[in-house]
Formats: structure tokens, C-alpha cells, sequence
């Protein structure tokens, strides 16, 4: 049983209210955290500011090689925070070890980044001003408050503090409650890293209970939010800053345009679509394609998916529990809807408490929730379309726009088609996905606002501070 204390002011907060974190594998308490209250999370604020400018007057490398010290104790505590992450979330070993791994691989790729962001130096020659030299340096925006979801607690908590604190900013940070076991240990690495007391600080408990009394906290600067598209939009209703990134959630679809190679598009699409169990913003979520195309790809999705391990993470399986029983129940609940509007099970359409058994669906229509809402979990419908022309209206009617992807050896043609699709990023003969973490990542209509990816990460957590000379 785990057991972490929540980090204010670099002091291990510890309650007498606890959290329990239960083990989706087993459904039974993998440890505890604190439950904190509104004063302590208002503490937490008041640290933060009190060291912000402390912090940002340290030269930028000073603060790289304190946080260097952290992504050490990281990659030193690699399997440890594994375990973490398998016993919270549920993942593979293989996936939870990638995915500390690839936290590493962002927090030094950004103290990297950090480095080449020189600031613009101008003269106001093109206006005809002759007189004047002007410096515009990115700078920190002050107290940032960072909000994680449950699917990747280490990389999607990561990819947003260490932006924020090597450009000088100080934080609070707010795992999801599946996920505040790591976040609580990242915390506790931090603290024995040195940075300093009030640059970073763990605030834990239930986001129903605290999570208005955290986004309205008066001295919050900027947010960075992942998480679902009901919550993320009830903080850009309530929460006092109005600087706020937001990552939400998507339907991503897979566009399948020509039968030249569908060994090859039904494995990508099986990967996109079932990797964590479907449980990714950017999985595969609908496949879209002709009837004609659809005859022969089912056959063979149908066949791969038979062949996917399901189980428990503990033996490394591909399809393993979902985060709980009210996700498993919502996915259930929509293929059961599907059917009942007469889609067709190709295969799984099983459940062990909060397994779910890769499921593919074909004749989804329009008129089905299979087809507009995110399951987050591995369900995969097919949508049957007539032409192209329809493809495009079925994938941009819905209300999300993170990503998509298109196959075909026609890349002319893709091209075309990725220009009128509306997510964030298409992919062409690949599934959608948020890496490499270098590259934007962004979603539009209700998928997100803002950009991240390793350099549109940094320019969101800083400001341009412009100092002119007049001579
Ligand atoms: N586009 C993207 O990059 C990604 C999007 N997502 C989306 O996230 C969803 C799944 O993640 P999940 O963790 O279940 O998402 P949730 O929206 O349920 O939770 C996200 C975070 O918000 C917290 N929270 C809950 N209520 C509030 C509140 N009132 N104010 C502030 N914070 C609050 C949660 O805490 P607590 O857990 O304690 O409730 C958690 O830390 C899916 O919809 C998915 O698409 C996920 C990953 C990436
Ligand atoms: O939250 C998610 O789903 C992750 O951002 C997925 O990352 P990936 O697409 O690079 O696997």
C-alpha cells in the first residue's frame, strides 16, 4: 500500500482526511493521499507566490540545473514510479516505464528548447522610427496552476510543469485522483532535488470536492488543463484567470480511402485505437470508409483484434481493466445502445467488471451515440459512408477536432482531403497521436484552446517583456 503526504512550501502536508487510490486491476486501494482542505490549498497559492520571483531572478541555467537534478531522480526512480503507475492507472509495465521514460526525454528536450528562446530584438526601421532598439524578452507569467488527467500522470502532468518552471514560473499542480500517487512521488523527488521551497507544490483531493475552490484561487497567473471537455469548459466558465490552455477530448477519425494496402492500415488503426485500452485523447475513435472498403477492412480488423492479449497489466497485457466501473459501465452502456439501433458486433462485446473486451462494431450511423461520443476505453465503430464527399461531412459534424488520419497511396489526394478536415493535426498513413512531443499539439472546437508541444509550451507560459531605447 502506498501512502504519500501532499507537498505545500516543500513541507509533506499530511491530513487526516485521506483519498484512497484504487488499483483498476482488482478494484481494490493501492495507497492513499491527503484530502486537503481550503486552507491548505490556499496555502499552497501563497507559497507559490511568495517564491515566484525568487525563482525567475535565477538565471535560467541555475534553474536547468536544478531541475536537471529532478529528471535524474526520475530516470534513477524509473522503476519505482513504474509500479506506481501500473498499480494508479492500470498500465502495462512496458507502457508505465515508456512513459517515465518519455517524461525524461520532455523535461530535458525543454530545458534545451528553453535555451534557444532569445528574445527579438527590434528596431522600428520598417515605420521609419530611426531612434529606437527594442528588446522583447519571454518571461515568466508568474503562478501557473496545472490540472492533469488520469491517462498519463507522469508525461501529461510533466509536459506541463516543466515548461512552466524552467521559464521561471512557480506552480501547483493538481493530479487527477487516478494519478496523485505519482504526482504525490514527483513531488516528493522534487523536494529531494532541491528546488526551492514554494516552486512547485502538490495539491491533492477530489476535483469535485476542490477543484472550483483550486481554478478560483486569486493569485493563479495561467492554467494548463487536460482533462474532459464538461470540466475543461466549466473552468473557462469559473476560474479567475482567463489564461488558460486547455487539452480535451476527441474522436479522433481514420479515414479509409483505397484497399491498397489494408493489412498495413488495420494494424496502425488497431494500435491507434486500442493502445491503454482506448484510453488515449488521441486513439483511433471511428473508422470511416466506403462500403466496398468496409467488406473486405472488417474481416481483417476483426481478425487482429481477436488476437490482442486482454487482461492484466501485471502480465503485460494489451487490453488490460479500464480506470473504473463508472467508465467500464459507460462504455458498455454505449455499445449496448449501438446495437439496440441495430449495429452489428464484429467481435468482443465481453465485460468482467472493468474489463472490457476489444470491441469492433460495424454499421454505426449517424444516428448512433457510438458515432459522436468518446468512449475512452476499446470500442472501435465503423461508420460506412458513401463517397468522400460524405467522409468529410461525418468527420467534421462532430463537436470534437483533436485529430485525425487518413490512409491511402494516394497522397495528392490525402492532402486535399486533410485541408478541409477541422481537428488540430491530420496524419497520413500513420494514426493520430500527440508525439513526437516536439511537434504542436493542439485541438480545435470543443478538442481545446492553445497549443503544446515543446516550444509552443514555452512561448504559453511566458510573456513578451519589451524594454526600448530611444537614442
Ligand atoms: N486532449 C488531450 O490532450 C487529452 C484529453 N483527455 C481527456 O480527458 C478525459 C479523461 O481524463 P479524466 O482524468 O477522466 O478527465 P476529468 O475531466 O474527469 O479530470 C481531469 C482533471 O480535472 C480534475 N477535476 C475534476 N473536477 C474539477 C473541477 N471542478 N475543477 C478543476 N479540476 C477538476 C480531475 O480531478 P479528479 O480526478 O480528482 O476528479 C483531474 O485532475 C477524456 O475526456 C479525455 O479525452 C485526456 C488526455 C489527453
Ligand atoms: O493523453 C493522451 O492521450 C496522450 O497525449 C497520448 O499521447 P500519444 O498520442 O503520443 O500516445
Amino acid at each position: 500500500m502506498y501512502k504519500f503526504d501532499a507537498v505545500i512550501n516543500n513541507e509533506f502536508i499530511k491530513t487526516e482526511s485521506q483519498l484512497e487510490i484504487i488499483n483498476p486491476d482488482g478494484l481494490l486501494v493501492a495507497g492513499t493521499v491527503a484530502a486537503l482542505n481550503a486552507e491548505q490549498i490556499n496555502q499552497a497559492f501563497q507559497a507559490a507566490r511568495a517564491a515566484q520571483k525568487a525563482w525567475e531572478s535565477e538565471s535560467l541555467l541555475k534553474r536547468i540545473s536544478i531541475l536537471k537534478k529532478w529528471s535524474n531522480l526520475l530516470l534513477e526512480q524509473k522503476e519505482a514510479l513504474a509500479q506506481i503507475i501500473m498499480a494508479e492507472v492500470g498500465k502495462s509495465h512496458s507502457d508505465a516505464v515508456n512513459e517515465v521514460m518519455r517524461s525524461v526525454e520532455y523535461m530535458d528536450a525543454t530545458f534545451e528548447e528553453a535555451k534557444r528562446m532569445q528574445p527579438l530584438s527590434l528596431t522600428g526601421q520598417d515605420f521609419g522610427v530611426a531612434n529606437k532598439l527594442g528588446t522583447f524578452e519571454h518571461v515568466a507569467k508568474g503562478v501557473g496552476l496545472a490540472i492533469s488527467p488520469f491517462n498519463f500522470p507522469i508525461n501529461l502532468a510533466m509536459s506541463k510543469i516543466a515548461p512552466a518552471l524552467v521559464m521561471g514560473n512557480t506552480l501547483v499542480f493538481k493530479p487527477a485522483t487516478a494519478g496523485s500517487l505519482t504526482g504525490s512521488m514527483l513531488g516528493k523527488l522534487a523536494v529531494e532535488a532541491g528546488l526551492p521551497a514554494g516552486v512547485f507544490n502538490v495539491v491533492t483531493g477530489r476535483g469535485r470536492e476542490i477543484g472550483d475552490l483550486i481554478t478560483q484561487n486569486k493569485e493563479i497567473n495561467f492554467i494548463n488543463f487536460t482533462g474532459s471537455v464538461d470540466i475543461g469548459h466549466r473552468i473557462l466558465d469559473i476560474a479567475t484567470s482567463k489564461d488558460i490552455v486547455l487539452e480535451l477530448g476527441g474522436k479522433d477519425p481514420a479515414l479509409v480511402m483505397d484497399d491498397s494496402d489494408l493489412e498495413k492500415y488495420a494494424s496502425e488503426i488497431i494500435v491507434g485505437a486500442f493502445s491503454y485500452s482506448g484510453q488515449r485523447c488521441t486513439a483511433v475513435k471511428r473508422v470511416i470508409t466506403t462500403n466496398a472498403i468496409a467488406d473486405k477492412l472488417v474481416p481483417i480488423l476483426a481478425d487482429k483484434i481477436k488476437k490482442l492479449k486482454v487482461g492484466s497489466p501485471k502480465d503485460n497485457a494489451f487490453i488490460t481493466p479500464v480506470i473504473d466501473m463508472k467508465s467500464a459501465d459507460f462504455i458498455w452502456e454505449l455499445i449496448q445502445d449501438s446495437k439496440k439501433d441495430g449495429a452489428k458486433v464484429i467481435t468482443g462485446d465481453k465485460r468482467e467488471a472493468n474489463l472490457i473486451y476489444p470491441t469492433l462494431v460495424d454499421f454505426v450511423t449517424t444516428k448512433m451515440r457510438l458515432a459522436w461520443e468518446e468512449p475512452f476505453g476499446p470500442v472501435l465503430p465503423i461508420i460506412r459512408i458513401d463517397d468522400l464527399q460524405q467522409s468529410i461531412e461525418v468527420i467534421n459534424k462532430s463537436n470534437f477536432g483533436l485529430q485525425a488520419s487518413i490512409y491511402t497511396k494516394d497522397i495528392a489526394q490525402a492532402i486535399h482531403l486533410a485541408k478541409k478536415i477541422e481537428v488540430g493535426t491530420v496524419n497520413i498513413n500513420g494514426k493520430s497521436q500527440r508525439g513526437p512531443d516536439s511537434f504542436p499539439f493542439l485541438g480545435v472546437k470543443d478538442s481545446g484552446q492553445g497549443v503544446q508541444g515543446i516550444h509552443e509550451a514555452l512561448l504559453s507560459v511566458t510573456r513578451y517583456k519589451g524594454i526600448v531605447i530611444n537614442y
